[in-house]
């Protein structure tokens, strides 16, 4: 498919034309602190005057041999140091905050943007994506971006102008001896960039080690009850040990290769001011200078080189930072086929809008999954189905594993666009929708209740995150859910989830039914749980459902029998097509698949009165 999400190799060096576009792309997340960025500009040129000026006052000093004579007396030089010392202390710190605000600021849009966008993605893009690596963009690639920016493109601009402004300061103060320099510069940046790239090379290699070890520590870590159920943890663990050993031997790797070059660039950089020293000496003896011009040469030279060499350092991690970049800005550029409007905000109240009565068609639809661009060519899992749930009615879907009963309740959620037929809801085509207003008339009872790590409160409300208490009372009272959270230590208030309490199946369900409730939609989709629960859970399950589907449209994935014998229709996938279509009875009589199915699949559930809990 037309994303990026498999991108996710560091640039190897910088590359101009891409980090052009990446510059781009962000401009939109930069533009805003315009005149943060004019301040910051004007701080660098502040403090690199201030610097350059430092070699000038040291020439007055030699050349006057200390004494202060010719008019300045030495005490105003001095003075006058003093002054620019302040000046530079002033424009670092600007230009430190300026930077560093702009870096963080522009990264915390940037990351707030991206999981906007994430989560209005459709499915087939979060199909093909991989979860642990959009968190990475999210996490790593923003904090690497941050870091960068915060460090390394601040050295980076501060050296650049330090050493613009001292290279031309150097031909100001002598053309002779920066011509030498001149000469001498190849020998000292090729060597530093051929070593540079293999040192970049090798700290990529521990980066990439080190990712696979950390995808596959954080898939260990959220699945660790089936990782201790296969009794897999010692053989993970050591899995993963060898995976940090072998990013330990890379990271070892790229330091020898780092203090390599540190070596090198040390001894060159500083043999070739003791050159141009030597050369200099030279022409002070023979008069073609004077001494204070020499020391003001030599500390614009050390001041050159050391702006370049620490350039050279941050280019690597400036290209690292412009490959997260990428990667985030890539996301901001997916195609998108189901894209929700941006109204801001989620739904506030469900007041049904006239018209809203829940009348379902799916007209000869077909469908398969990856046709939302994906690569490969889309397998049908649908075939031609056409079923009609009428206002207050109740359908249920029925049919063998993989039959493509979910796919049902998918397309009309609108999760995916079918490739022919049509999905009416309420005389309207989905694919003319807005997903939102679409998906608000629905409420999705599902089988696996996601529950967040959130209060009671808040994983009931989670679909109108302003309801009254008492309207949250009242969901959890019909889903048959007040007394299991009166019993919780902080009743509505018990933090769920990760971090709190942990949620029996039955009572995941009455949360989900009580969400369910709290949403009022004219349609219920319901998936039933196929796993067991104890008779007395399955009964107040079974009897807060009964109440939500009242008045309702529902169209339900059944596995009871008591659900097929009180649908008002059946409809028999297998295999993608509608193989049957009827009453229970009429479908039992007929001795086809459903018939067979029924045998085989729907269990009554015990008829046993049970005292509410
Ligand atoms: N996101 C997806 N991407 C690709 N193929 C999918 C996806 N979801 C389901 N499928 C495939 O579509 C087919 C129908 O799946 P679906 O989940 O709709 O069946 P089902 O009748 O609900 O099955 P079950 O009762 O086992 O849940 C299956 O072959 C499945 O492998």
């Amino acid at each position: 498919m037309a994303n990026s999400a498999d991108q996710t190799q560091p640039p190897s060096r910088l590359d101009v034309q891409s980090a052009r576009q990446t510059l781009r792309d962000l401009w939109p997340f930069v533009a805003p602190y315009k005149g943060r960025i004019v301040a910051a500009f004007f701080a660098l040129v502040g403090s690199t005057t201030a610097t350059l000026t430092v070699p000038l006052s040291v020439r007055m000093v030699i050349d006057r041999g200390f004494t202060g004579e010719d008019g300045v007396p030495l005490g105003g030089v001095f003075l006058g140091l003093i002054a620019v010392v302040s000046v530079l202390a002033v424009m670092s710190a600007l230009r430190y905050y300026l930077v560093t605000w702009l870096g963080e600021r522009v990264v915390a849009d940037l990351r707030a943007a991206v999981f906007e966008r994430i989560m209005r993605f459709d499915l087939s893009f979060h199909d093909s994506a991989r979860s642990g690596e959009l968190v990475s963009r999210l996490t790593s690639d923003a904090t690497q971006m941050k870091s960068a920016v915060g460090t390394s493109v601040s050295v980076a601009l501060r050296n650049f102008f330090m050493f613009v402004g001292a290279s031309i300061m150097m031909v100001v103060t002598s053309p002779a001896l920066s011509g030498a320099v001149l000469l001498a510069i190849p020998f000292i940046v090729l060597p530093l960039i051929i070593f540079g790239r293999q040192v970049r090379a090798r700290s990529r290699v521990a980066q990439d080690v080190l990712a696979d070890a950390s995808a596959m520590a954080s898939e260990a870590i959220s699945s660790v009850r089936t990782v201790q159920a296969h009794t897999a943890q010692g053989r993970l663990a050591r899995t993963f040990g060898k995976a940090v050993e072998a990013s330990f031997e890379a990271a070892r790797s790229s330091i020898v290769a780092r203090a390599l070059l540190t070596s090198f660039a040390i001894f060159v950089i500083f043999s070739s001011v003791v050159l141009v020293l030597w050369y200099g000496a030279n022409a002070v003896v023979s008069g073609d200078m004077t001494a204070g011009e020499l020391g003001q040469f030599l500390l614009y030279a050390v001041f050159a080189a050391g702006a370049l060499g620490e350039v050279s350092q941050v280019v690597g991690e400036v290209a690292q930072a412009i490959g997260a970049a990428d990667r985030l800005c890539g996301l901001l550029k997916v195609d998108v086929k189901i894209l929700p409007e941006d109204r801001g905000d989620d739904r506030a109240a469900v007041t049904p809008v006239a018209g809203d009565v829940g009348h379902v068609v799916f007209d000869h639809v077909s469908f398969g999954y990856g046709s939302n661009g994906a690569s490969s060519p889309a397998v049908p899992v649908l075939r031609d189905v056409s079923f009609e749930a009428l206002p207050g009615k109740t359908v249920a879907l029925v049919g063998p594993s993989g039959a493509g009963k979910s796919t049902v309740l998918q397309i009309l959620m609108r999760f995916y666009d079918v490739q022919s037929g049509d999905v009416l809801v309420d005389g309207k085509k989905v694919v003319d929708m807005d997903p939102i207003a679409l998906r608000e008339k629905m409420a999705l009872v599902p089988q696996d209740v996601a529950i967040f790590a959130a209060s009671v409160r808040d994983n009931v409300a989670f679909a109108r995150p302003n309801a009254s208490d008492d309207d949250i009372q009242a969901a959890l009272a019909a889903a048959n859910a007040s007394a299991f959270v009166y019993g919780l230590p902080d009743g509505i208030n018990t933090m769920l989830g990760e971090r709190g309490v942990n949620l029996s199946g039955g009572q995941r369900q009455r949360i989900a039914i009580a969400r369910a409730v709290l949403q009022d939609a004219p349609i219920l989709l319901l998936d039933e749980a196929t796993s067991a629960l104890d008779a007395e859970s399955e009964h107040l399950v079974q009897d807060a459902l009964e109440r939500l589907m009242v008045g309702r449209t529902v169209i339900v994935i059944a596995h009871r029998l008591a659900t097929v014998r009180s649908a008002d229709e059946i409809v028999v996938l297998d295999d993608g097509k509608v193989v049957e279509r009827g009453s229970h009875s009429e479908l039992a009589a007929s001795n086809g698949l459903y018939a067979r199915l029924a045998d085989l699949q729907f269990s009554e559930v015990p008829e046993k009165t049970v005292e509410r809990v």
